[in-house]
């Protein structure tokens, strides 16, 4: 049974099709992606899934209940975790309270070890928590009471960069635990990091899922050399290179007898250098052989950006 089923989901506000005909599944133990710009239907897809609002059509189930029945929303939501996009709790009370109140309600088996990870101020008021110890009470409440599917809507946002990382490495392990988490997101990087696969929204409409893996593969390598001598893109006519771009190189190195001053070391070459630039998505046995034509004086090669595959879903219609 898939965790999520998301079938020919619609929602139609009047003036916007913020859901248009959206299907797909979430497996068990999968970590899985909701991407989109602003304003795509991410939001609307989440709260139908958590039976806030309903579909105009279509429809979804959630740990195998359907959402649009009240009875089995609520068996499933015994458990589901979940995170809100701005997780709004009273205001009047401490973090402690808001706990002690979920926890009565859902259970808090994991309450102690959550508060270790995330550590909010738990004795202050909510009015006068940050927006990111709002957040990490959110997260504490989200996971407290040991849930087998967690939804999260833009989980980091207002974390500060060690707890982001402090929340990767939480997912990490709790994929290890076999947890499924949904989750929309903006951070490219920690979709990277944490997802296993990522559906891509677009107006509303899904206009892909794939594994992250996969995208990354497809997307291939993103190669910078410097090259002694001139060099022009003929020196890369093979298969699998793209986008070729030469430059002289303004870093040239130093030459002569004062050569590599600093280091007391002779620079490996004399006169120009160029740098050239190109993604590289064939044999890397046939690039290294390429590169063995040539006399290096600096190589990278790199993951390409996931940013780059993403604005290609992300941008206008003729992305
Ligand atoms: N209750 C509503 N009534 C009318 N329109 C709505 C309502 N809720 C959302 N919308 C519109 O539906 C579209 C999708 O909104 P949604 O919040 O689902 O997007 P999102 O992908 O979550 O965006 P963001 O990344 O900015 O949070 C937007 O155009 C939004 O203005």
């Amino acid at each position: 049974m898939a965790a999520i089923e998301v079938e020919g989901l619609t929602k139609d506000y009047g003036e916007v099709l913020a859901n248009d005909d959206v299907t797909f599944s979430v497996a068990e133990g999968e970590v899985f992606g909701y991407l989109g710009p602003n304003g795509a239907g991410k939001t609307t897809t989440i709260r139908t899934l958590m039976g806030f609002q309903s579909p105009t059509s279509g429809g979804a189930t959630v740990l195998g209940h359907d959402v649009t029945d009240e009875a089995e929303l609520i068996a499933a939501k015994r458990r589901v975790g979940y995170l809100p996009a701005n997780p709004a709790f009273d205001e009047d009370v401490t973090g402690r309270e808001i706990l002690d109140l979920h926890g009565a309600i859902k259970g808090e088996q994991r309450r102690e070890e959550l508060l270790e990870t995330f550590d909010p101020p738990i004795d202050r008021k909510v009015r006068d928590y940050s927006t990111g110890n709002v957040q990490k009470l959110g997260l504490v409440q989200a996971f407290m009471h040991d849930p087998d599917l967690v939804v999260m809507d833009e989980p980091t946002s207002g974390l500060d960069p060690l707890m982001q990382r402090a929340f990767n490495e939480f997912v990490d392990a709790e994929r290890e635990r076999g947890l499924t988490v949904f989750l929309s997101s903006h951070v490219l990087s920690e979709v990277r990091r944490v997802c296993d696969r990522v559906g891509i929204l677009r107006d509303g409409r899904l206009a892909t899922t794939e594994r992250v893996a996969d995208l990354l593969h497809r997307t291939g390598k993103f190669v910078r050399v410097r090259v002694a001598g001139d060099v022009d893109a003929a020196a890369f006519d093979l298969d699998g290179v793209h986008d070729v771009s030469c430059s002289a190189s303004a870093d040239v190195p130093p030459t002569g007898a004062d050569g590599g001053a600093s280091t007391g070391e002779r620079s490996p070459v004399d006169g120009p250098v160029t740098e050239c630039t190109f993604t590289f998505t064939g044999d890397v046995n046939a690039l290294l052989d390429c590169l063995d034509e040539l006399t290096l004086v600096d190589l990278d090669v790199e993951e390409a950006p996931l940013e780059e595959v993403f604005m290609r879903f992300y941008g206008g219609p003729d992305a």
